[in-house]
């Protein structure tokens, strides 16, 4: 068993002068993270510094920090801090290079549950060391920290460094994926344009602080609601990072719609494939069941209710996250999670063979015939290089045609009402309707 090499930080020491208030539960970490080094240290010959580190104005002491490296500004405190020279041991040789992704809205509902998968190597894989960057916003800090501390006492192994901050501009320092999930919620009598306003001057400033930090190809997914929107409004601050990059999530839609055709085909889920979720993660979602398929048969072949497929179908899939309130108490988070996993890993493993996945994405020489410079949902497939291409062989009838129709006109409405933060222009609202999805207000 190799002997693992403890050596806190020079940066620590700084630290704890610096962050007094921090001071001791720096210090009582630190045999805590002895012991968590005899658990992981022999499983690799990893050398990192794992970091925890908080950057608000409210956090920080009025001291200013000057950390070794200029670039890395960013402090740390409890385990996180404590820096190891991991000796050579052959057992994680084939450990992957360090990944960083950011996440915002940390110390939110979905997040909870999704922060938690992606430190235990279930996203991106048991040989891939992760980095959290987590923002949270003013209001949340002593939440983010109380999910940092969660993260501590996980021990994941995976898990190299964790920072938490207000500052987009330092929390997504060289970020190669970007989980979007902050969002205001919509306040009582707020309309829908007050939202796409509030939430889209969010997604604004994260898409220059992306732009101005980040990965110059960070994977963007936008969950924050109204996702499609936040996405363009945040490709379009990001003007150095390719749109291709952006996504918003439409996975949660396609899982439900999936579960839904299998309840009504009495089949297991895992049989229905080739389900497209097309247009905007609102009302207005298509849900396609005319080149969906039950165990490689066109859906229609197995169920055979087109009064079913075209009436309730959509509204069964709309509708699931009203219901689960109902049931629940609290708005889909788990759900939620789980889906961003599934959105992740369809682009960093490749599409089973004939198979594809919806996600929204940037149109822009689409062969659809869908409006250019929104984000829609559409078929996509992945040779798992985290990029994708647009799925060809899919058939339109007119029903099909008619809703996407619906969900294009939304979008350019959206888009219309959002001019004054994607740099074109003067916003006029003209929203056709109230079409948030229930349950995630
Ligand atoms: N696309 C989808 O499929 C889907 C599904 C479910 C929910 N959603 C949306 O996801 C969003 C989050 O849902 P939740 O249940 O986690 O909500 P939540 O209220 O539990 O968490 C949101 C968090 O975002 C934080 N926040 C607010 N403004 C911020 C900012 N500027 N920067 C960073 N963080 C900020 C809040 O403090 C809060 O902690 C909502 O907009 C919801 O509508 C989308």
């Amino acid at each position: 068993m190799a002997v693992a090499e403890f050596i806190p930080s020079s940066s620590l020491n700084k630290r704890t002068s610096l962050y007094s208030s921090q001071l001791s539960y720096v210090s009582t970490q630190i045999s805590h993270q002895r012991r968590l080094s005899v658990r992981s240290l022999p499983r690799t010959n990893y050398s990192s510094q794992i970091c925890c580190s908080v950057t608000s104005k409210e956090a920080q002491a009025p001291t200013v920090v000057q950390a070794d490296d200029p670039k890395k500004k960013n402090e740390c405190y409890g385990v996180f801090c404590l820096t190891y020279d991991l000796k050579a041991e052959e057992e994680t040789g084939s450990w992957k290079k360090m990944i960083s992704v950011a996440v915002s809205g940390a110390a939110g509902m979905i997040a909870n549950h999704l922060l938690f998968k992606i430190a235990s190597g279930e996203v991106f894989g048991p040989d891939q060391p992760i980095a959290l960057r987590l923002l949270g916003s003013e209001r949340s800090l002593q939440a983010l920290e109380g999910v940092a501390m969660e993260l501590e006492d996980s021990l994941y192994p995976l898990l190299r460094e964790v920072n938490i901050g207000t500052d987009p501009y330092e929390v997504f320092q060289d970020a190669e994926w970007a989980l979007l999930i902050g969002a205001k919620p919509r306040g009582p009598g707020m309309e829908r344009a007050g939202l796409l306003d509030i939430n889209g001057q969010i997604y604004a400033a994260q898409g220059k602080a992306l732009n101005a930090v980040a990965s110059p190809n960070v994977k963007v997914i936008v969950v924050g609601n109204p996702c499609n929107t936040n996405a363009l409004i945040c490709l379009k601050n990001a003007p150095n990072i390719p749109a291709k990059n952006f996504h918003a999530l439409t996975r949660l839609d396609e899982n439900r719609a999936k579960c839904q055709l299998a309840l009504k085909a009495g089949v297991f889920y895992d049989k229905v494939s080739n389900v497209t979720i097309w247009g905007n993660h609102s009302t207005t979602q298509v849900p396609d069941f005319l080149n969906a398929k039950i165990n490689g048969l066109s859906v229609k072949e197995v169920i055979k209710d087109t009064k079913w497929l075209e009436e309730e179908f959509t509204e069964k899939v709309q509708k699931r996250g009203g219901v689960l309130i109902q049931k629940w108490g609290r708005s889909s988070a788990a759900s939620t999670a789980v889906s961003i996993v599934d959105a992740i890993r369809s682009l960093v493993t490749p599409t089973p063979e004939g198979d594809w996945f919806s996600t929204g994405v940037y149109t822009n020489g689409n062969p659809y015939g869908i409006a250019e410079d929104i984000v829609f949902s559409m078929p996509c497939r992945s040779k798992g290089d985290g990029d994708y291409e647009l799925v060809k062989e899919v058939i339109f009838d007119d029903y099909l045609r008619s809703r996407i129709k619906k969900s294009e006109d939304e979008l350019l409405a959206e888009k219309r009402c959002v001019a004054h933060l994607t740099g074109e222009g003067i916003a006029v609202c003209d929203l056709p309707g109230d079409t948030m999805l229930p349950g995630e207000m």
